[in-house]
């Protein structure tokens, strides 16, 4: 139990990643807000018991996130961990994006992860006992997908964010890293890049070890990056993606 009595905020927490965050946070002795624009939040949060409770809220509005913060202090007076997960992509060739649509996707990916930053950091300064930050990146910060462009964008802009973070908050003892998945079995990778036979073949074929990852494998890097056994890392992004997906390499698919 590395995270015994530590208070954690996951948000895009109803799914994915961000569940299976929320998950392996409890079970390592964390309380957690979770935290989701979603309904099934709620749901989500009751699963873990009297360790979880839940805010709804759009992390890419500030008011919100401001509500949020006092919702968690509100329910557990303070808080040491959070984890920006909530991210969305959106399909387009570059020639036709949406001005709209590339706005919606970095102020959900990019911008949100600021806003929780800087309202959950304020508070930890405030406490002077320190804490950590953890920005869900992706290999699509190097990686480019060509009609994924606010993804890719946004996920670059995130590493650069948790180098900045990490070094204006050094000064208060809180720590900022990033995690990189590659192809994780969800629902946005579903609908993103997983939706046909030929898709999953062509990212196996770029992954050494061969299959795509699982939210749990995520969220193992999460409890690492939030516990003391990664206590002299900041600025970082750790890479969780199966191997580099290298352009020209290939590996010979195993059905
Ligand atoms: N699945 C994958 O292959 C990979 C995912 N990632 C990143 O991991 C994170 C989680 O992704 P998944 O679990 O796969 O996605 P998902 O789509 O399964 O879950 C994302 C969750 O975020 C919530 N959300 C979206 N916009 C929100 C907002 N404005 N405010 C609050 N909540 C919001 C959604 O309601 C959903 O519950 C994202 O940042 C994504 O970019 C990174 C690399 C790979
Ligand atoms: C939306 C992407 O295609 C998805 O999320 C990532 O970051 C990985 O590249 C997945 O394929």
């Amino acid at each position: 139990m590395k995270l015994n009595q530590k208070i954690a905020i996951v948000t895009g927490a109803s799914q994915g990643i961000g569940l299976a965050c929320a998950q392996r946070l409890v079970r390592e002795g964390a309380r957690v807000m979770l935290v989701d624009q979603k309904p099934e939040v709620e749901q989500a949060a009751a699963s873990l018991g009297d360790a979880a409770r839940f805010f709804r809220a759009d992390v890419g509005v500030k008011k919100e996130v401001d509500a949020m913060v006092q919702a968690t202090l509100d329910a557990f007076g303070r808080i040491d961990i959070l984890v920006n997960n909530a991210g969305v992509t959106h399909a387009a060739d570059f020639l036709d994006l949406e001005e709209d649509d590339f706005d919606r996707v970095l102020r959900i990916n990019l911008k949100s992860m600021f806003l929780c930053s800087q309202a959950a950091a304020r508070d930890m300064v405030k406490r002077g006992e320190g804490g950590c930050i953890i920005n869900m990146s992706s290999v699509n910060a190097e990686l480019t997908i060509p009609n994924q462009v606010p993804y890719v964008v946004s996920k670059g802009g995130v590493n650069q964010l948790t180098r900045v973070a990490s070094i204006a908050l050094a000064h208060y003892g809180i720590r900022v890293n990033a995690i990189g998945p590659g192809t994780i079995l969800t629902e946005l990778a579903k609908q993103a890049v997983l939706g046909s036979p030929e898709a999953r073949h062509t990212i196996l074929s770029r992954t050494p070890l061969g299959r795509c990852g699982e939210p749990e494998e995520v969220a193992s890097i999460a409890a690492f990056l939030a516990s003391d056994d990664a206590s002299y890392m900041t600025g970082q992004t750790l890479y969780a993606d199966g191997g580099r997906m290298a352009l020209n390499y290939t590996v010979p698919v195993r059905d």
